[in-house]
């Protein structure tokens, strides 16, 4: 069997009367994709944050490679977030900046005594992995919605992380580009050996890019398994509704 790389067990969280997450599990093996879905607001934000630490479980485990990250100290927790790798909904790129100083910018702050060909040829190496090389002394605004997705995945990979959370990869963009998008989640994953979790409300993408589907239903993962022991025979009409409105059978 392959290492686990996330274990949470009987994980809890609550907002004053708000209880958000009420006895999650979960476990994460090295290399695997695990999609979670669940509506807006059923806590799949709050859960990625326990996980890198920036909230605090009420009850319950976390642990993220062998480490449980609500013991961790400011230093340590900050070595385990260089090890995640976070890539934002909307591709988090500084506008002010060219596609190569967006990338440089994690490099610079985060490893020393880097020399600039070292740079340049870490730079070089993932917009040539996300297919985008010729983008390099490029502004953000002059790509489109997929090719900032690109490089936000790229900018995201250049720390070597271990673990990827892509929040939504595919929002906003059109079917094919979508399609592009998911494949470039599982060529990241053959390259770079990554482990990941996607979260996103699109179950082509969900169907593609994921061995397990998690789905947070009342604070719980309440079904797990790959996507077609989860939703083509789903009986629970909740579970059944996201995969209704996403493939209309014809
Ligand atoms: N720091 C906080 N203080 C109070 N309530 C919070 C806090 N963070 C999240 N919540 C509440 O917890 C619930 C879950 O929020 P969360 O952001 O995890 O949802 P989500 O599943 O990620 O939704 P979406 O798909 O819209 O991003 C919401 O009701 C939200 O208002």
């Amino acid at each position: 069997m392959s290492e686990r790389v996330v274990h949470i067990r009987n994980l809890h969280k609550s907002f004053g009367d708000l209880d958000v997450l009420k006895g999650v599990d979960l476990d994460l093996f090295r290399e695997e994709n695990v999609v979670v879905l669940g509506r807006s607001g059923t806590g799949k934000s709050v859960l990625i944050k326990i996980m890198v630490g920036l909230l605090r479980q009420d009850e319950g485990i976390m642990e993220v490679l062998g480490r449980e990250v609500s013991t961790l100290s400011t230093k340590d927790l900050n070595s385990l977030r260089l090890k995640i790798g976070f890539s934002f909904q909307n591709s988090a790129l500084y506008d002010s900046m060219t596609v190569r100083e967006n990338m440089e910018f994690p490099l610079v702050r985060n490893i020393k005594n880097l020399t600039k060909k070292e740079i340049t040829h870490r730079i070089e190496e993932l917009l040539d992995a996300v297919g985008l090389p010729q983008t390099i002394n490029q502004m953000p605004s002059e790509l489109s919605g997929g090719q900032k997705k690109r490089i936000g995945v790229a900018r995201t990979l250049i720390l070597n992380p271990e673990i990827m959370l892509y929040d939504e990869p595919t929002a906003g963009l059109d079917p094919i580009t979508c399609v592009e998008i998911n494949n470039l989640i599982n060529e990241v994953r053959e390259r770079y050996k990554t482990t990941s979790i996607v979260i996103t409300h699109d179950l082509t993408c969900a169907k593609m890019t994921g061995d397990r589907m998690a789905v947070l239903l009342d604070g719980q993962f309440k079904a797990m398994g790959t996507f077609d022991e989860v939703f083509p025979r789903a009986t629970d009409q909740r579970i059944k509704s996201f995969y209704d409105y996403n493939f209309t059978e014809t």
